[in-house]
């Protein structure tokens, strides 16, 4: 049984066709690249997934269990949980803060007029564990609107840890990074993909990530399947070649 699974999917948003036959098997443990020029419908396809709007064809099942009309919240239960193109944390809270909400949150205890010392003694734990899994735990007290872009990236990552997610889907995780930035967190999806166990789909503009890292790679271009295989079979198609990467763009990543 495959853990993620695309049958035929397409949305159309009126007379546009943003997605259209997309049919992809996921298997738990797997770090997926999702690579296509602007307006292929990666960002499209990551929202079926999530549930932040069903596919108009077609059907998404994860871990054997149908999820095409399930809402996002209920995704999240079971253990889809996705980042966006815009970082979101908040910004006038220290780091700390903001992991604790994230870990209140996931233990259940965000409602409570008051908890107990073992709770409170268990939620301080779970932040310190997530702020050693994505190494920020230098910056714990820093206001987080204070920290580079990078780390607040970092931050949201470990925010979203904290919901224990099975499927993790990053759209464009490194946009707007420089050099070391883009390193820190390309070592982070690759540590929580080996070490952590967690199932990842990302969608990066940055070949030299996509073949540095991702397992499989799937192409999208004009909301079609282009093409999927690991790096050296993507490198070497001449559809992905002449309709995406350019011999230029391929030479620079292989
Ligand atoms: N909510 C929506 N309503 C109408 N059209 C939409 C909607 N979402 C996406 N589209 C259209 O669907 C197509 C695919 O968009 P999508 O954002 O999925 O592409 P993308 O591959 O993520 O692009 P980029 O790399 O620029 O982020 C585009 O033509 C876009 O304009």
């Amino acid at each position: 049984m495959s853990f993620l699974v695309l049958d035929s999917v397409g949305r159309r948003f009126g007379a546009l066709r943003a997605l259209s036959d997309i049919s992809l098997s996921v298997e738990s443990g797997e770090l997926r690249a999702i690579i296509g020029p602007n307006g292929a419908g990666k960002t499209t396809l990551f929202n079926l997934i999530s549930g932040f709007f069903p596919p108009t064809e077609g059907n998404i099942t994860f871990e054997g269990a149908p999820i095409t009309a399930v809402n996002p919240t209920e995704l999240v239960h079971r253990g889809i949980i996705r980042t966006f193109q815009i970082t979101e944390i908040f910004l006038s809270l220290t780091v700390y803060e903001n992991l604790r909400i994230a870990v209140e949150t996931a233990m259940g205890l965000n409602l409570r007029p008051w908890i107990s010392r073992a709770q409170r003694a268990a939620v301080a734990e779970r932040i310190a564990e997530l702020a050693a899994i994505v190494r920020i735990e230098s910056k714990l007290h820093r206001v987080a609107g204070e920290l580079s872009h990078g780390d607040q990236r970092v931050v949201e990552i470990g925010i979203v840890l904290a919901k224990s997610p099975k499927l993790l889907l990053l759209d464009e995780p490194t946009a707007g990074m420089g050099d070391e930035e883009t390193r820190h967190m390309t070592d982070l999806i690759r540590r929580l993909n080996k070490e952590q166990h967690i199932t990842m789909l990302f969608v990066e503009h940055d070949m030299a990530i996509v073949f540095g890292i991702a397992d499989r790679i799937t192409v999208l271009d004009n909301g079609k399947m282009l093409a999927e295989g690991n790096a050296a079979e993507i490198a070497a198609n001449p559809r992905v070649q002449s309709a995406y990467l350019g011999d230029a763009g391929l030479g620079n990543a292989a």
